[in-house]
């Protein structure tokens, strides 16, 4: 018996909307007063992991070795996410990245859930101001979740949320860790980005835009019948 697509569920940084570039413009300003030499190449390793993983991942850019006190590391962490809120608090309904709201519209037509596995404690604020509360069945952020990406469990509880098993869930995702999340939770795993990125992806999209509920569907179908 072949298993249907019942879920999609989203990550929210990058995906939904670009506060990828949010996150990174905040700490490309913590890298520099730091003298760090931060890139965007390198920037692709903090995408979907947690806060202060990020941090200690700037930080091992540091030519000599660096050491901070717990303190500092929660004091730089705190004024990258203080930076962070400031630039998300601009975020309106206009922000929300091509192709998602057709694709969510097409998706709930079809009679297939919605979710967000996201890795930011700041998911909540994104999507209220971006006007989506009520546009996914389910939101999981960072604040229930004690394993983050590439952890699968964000994914996981999503789809435990959902009712709906993991193998029956597309996940989409911009970052390295979240393709590998979604890869151990054993569901399909679609990548937003260059190709050369995502290896490990089922399918990559060069942007949003290229979503459609049509093609999802049959990359599912590909998939579970590997
Ligand atoms: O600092 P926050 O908002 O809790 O976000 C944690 C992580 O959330 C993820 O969604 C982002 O891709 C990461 O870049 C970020 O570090
Ligand atoms: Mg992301």
């Amino acid at each position: 018996m072949t298993i249907e697509l019942q879920a999609v569920i989203f990550d929210l940084d990058g995906v939904i909307t670009d506060t990828a570039e949010h996150h990174y413009l905040a700490w490309k300003a913590i890298g520099d007063e730091l003298k760090l030499p931060f890139t965007r190449e390198f920037n692709e390793k903090l995408k979907g992991v947690s806060r202060l993983e990020s941090l200690r991942l700037l930080l091992s850019l540091s030519p000599t070795e660096l050491q901070y006190s717990e303190q500092q590391l929660h004091e730089l962490a705190e004024r990258k996410n203080e930076l962070y809120k400031q630039l998300i608090s601009q975020i309106k309904p206009s922000d929300v990245l091509p192709g998602i709201p057709e694709l969510i519209a097409d998706l709930k037509q079809r009679g297939i859930k919605t979710a967000i596995a996201s890795a930011s404690k700041n998911a909540f604020a994104v999507i209220r101001n971006l006007q989506m509360e009520q546009q996914f069945d389910v939101i999981v952020d960072a604040a229930t979740i004690k394993n983050s990406k590439p952890d699968p469990e964000v994914f996981l509880a999503a789809a435990q949320q959902l009712g709906v098993e993991p193998k029956a869930c597309v996940g989409i995702e911009d970052a390295v860790a979240g393709v590998e999340a979604i890869i151990a939770a054993d569901m399909t795993a679609i990548a937003i980005g260059k190709q050369e990125h995502f290896p490990h992806a089922h399918h990559t999209y060069a942007s949003t835009a290229e979503l459609n509920a049509e093609q999802l569907i049959d990359i599912h179908r590909k998939v579970i019948s590997l």
